[in-house]
């Protein structure tokens, strides 16, 4: 059938054309019908939403379709039932546990960049991916597949430098200092994240409270070209744009399957022409990777799937015990991180990680003699030079550089827990702690989050504060209110832990 186009001022986070009951009927089409619209050399699929929103012969195009794709109000375009996409077959033979041949991982990946898997087919192959896995052949056809798809950056520098966290730990800001220290030693690094997939705020979702994040190919490369470094979204526009649509299903689910992981980051760093590449893998209790063996095996996979992709790569396996630094939550995070910046202090956990991991790159990077790397790059944060190049950094993507932490609103409905008794604190569950923080609102809601007054070892007295949640609504801060009194995210003991006796 043909139709005229109606732009709708709908926002829905899916692919979604409308059409009028009598034309639907007319046509044979249902909800949630899977339908290809063509005008000369554009194609568009989307999911058939029913509606009274537009008249017979019309078709409304969302707001979220326009995003992608230019149409024009009354434009006639052709409208096309579709029938269910060859990749599903790939996706349930990846259910079965077996392994995809690399045309039908290519397939699979442009079908969802071109949206005819809808949602529900998408969680469905991350699941898949979660319960079955894949091996390193699959993972590398994966990442290709995921940055072919898109752009790729081509920047005038060289060399090009990385960093990038496989994430789990809540309170993970230290890119944010990592990247300054790193420009500021003349290296380049156009540094691209995503939002929060398991967390409370990713590091695309604190930098965006001081800067905008989503750029072009061409915007990122002057900025990068300009001052040698960016800190964008990945998902911004046409970069490795597989990515960001299955975090959606992931962050729902809140689980990061290691073989996409894997493509998603390295996707990311291969698009960018990232040429070192440092991977940091927190481990600890209640992060992604739990034990040290399980890192060195991730660590190695990192580094065989950065030799297939040309890329030099090292892995810092870091300590992801408890969160990093004081804050959870995208306000929170990035006032704790500009601080640190500003002065060059900061909570151990954050400084030592941060001047770590730039240590690491400003000797990969060869600024730094073997040995030195971390020294350099304390004194890097020291002299103020990071805090200079992350105003740079700001005013480059259309923040103010000028911002003080203090200036960055934080959720103001709040509720501080103290501690029950007196003793240790002898353990902080992560997860119980981004728990608590999403239910607060993070990340969507960028004031949302939780401050922390402790760390594991430290010494408190009964009614000493342990942490304050912050809210935008009193709805959101009950929610967490009730998650945190269930979950006992901060153990207090003494030091005799157990009394044992007539075994
Ligand atoms: O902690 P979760 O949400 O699972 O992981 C996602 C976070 O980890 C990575 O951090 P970075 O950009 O390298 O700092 C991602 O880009 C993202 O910000
Ligand atoms: O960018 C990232 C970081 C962690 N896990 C992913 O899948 N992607």
């Amino acid at each position: 059938m043909k139709a005229k186009v109606r732009i709708l001022d709908v926002h829905s986070g899916r692919y979604s054309v409308f059409i009028n009951e009598k034309e639907a009927m007319k046509a044979k089409l249902h909800p949630d019908d899977l339908v290809k619209l063509e005008a000369g050399k554009k194609t568009v699929y989307g999911s058939v939403v029913i509606s009274g929103l537009v008249k017979e012969g019309e078709i409304g195009i969302s707001r979220d379709v326009l995003q992608l794709h230019s149409f024009s109000e009354g434009e006639v375009v052709t409208v096309i039932p579709s029938s269910t996409p060859e990749s599903v077959r790939y996706i349930k033979k990846k259910m079965n546990g077996e392994k995809l041949r690399k045309v039908e991982i290519e397939t699979i990946i442009k079908d969802i960049v071109d949206r005819k898997l809808r949602d529900i087919e998408i969680s469905s192959f991350v699941t898949s991916l979660e319960i079955n896995g894949l091996d390193m052949d699959e993972i590398a056809a994966l990442t290709i597949a995921m940055a072919e798809t898109g752009d790729m950056l081509d920047i005038d520098r060289k060399p090009i430098m990385d960093v990038h966290s496989i994430g789990g730990v809540p309170g993970n800001k230290t890119n944010i200092l990592v990247v300054p220290i790193v420009a500021a030693a003349g290296l380049t690094i156009p540094k691209t994240s995503s939002r929060a997939i398991t967390s409370a705020a990713g590091t695309a979702d604190v930098v965006e409270v001081f800067a905008d994040v989503s750029f072009s190919l061409d915007e990122i490369k002057r900025i990068v070209e300009k001052i040698g470094a960016c800190m964008v979204w990945g998902g911004a526009l046409n970069l490795a744009p597989a990515d960001d649509i299955t975090i959606k299903s992931e962050r729902a689910l809140s689980i990061d399957p290691t073989g996409l992981m894997l493509a998603s980051i390295m996707s990311k760093k291969y698009a960018m022409g990232s040429q070192y590449v440092l991977i940091d893998i927190p481990t600890g209790k209640g992060v992604k990777v739990e034990s040290v063996d399980q890192a060195r095996a991730l660590a190695r996979d990192f580094i065989e799937l950065g030799k297939r992709l040309g890329q030099y790569v090292e892995v810092a396996i870091t300590y992801g015990g408890q969160p990093i630094g004081h804050t959870v939550g995208p306000a929170l995070e990035a006032r704790e991180a500009l601080q640190a910046l500003m002065t060059g202090t900061g909570p151990g956990s954050l400084i030592e990680k941060a001047t770590g991991l730039a240590g690491v790159l400003l000797e990969m990077g060869g600024v730094a003699p073997a040995g030195m790397g971390k020294k350099m790059a304390r004194e890097i944060l020291e002299s103020g030079k990071a805090y200079q190049k992350m105003r740079e950094i700001i005013e480059e993507q259309g923040g103010n550089p000028d911002i003080k932490p203090e200036d960055i609103p934080i959720g103001d409905k709040t509720y501080t827990f103290t501690a029950p008794t007196s003793g240790y604190i002898t353990a902080i569950d992560n997860k119980a702690i981004t728990g608590i923080a999403r239910a607060a609102g993070a990340p969507e809601d960028k004031g949302a989050g939780i401050e922390l007054y402790v760390k594991v070892g430290e010494k408190v007295k009964e009614g000493d504060p342990l942490f304050t949640i912050h809210a935008e609504s009193e709805a959101r801060l009950d929610q967490a209110i009730v998650f945190a009194r269930r979950a006992e995210p901060i153990r207090i003991e003494g030091m005799v832990l157990q009394r044992i006796g007539n075994i």
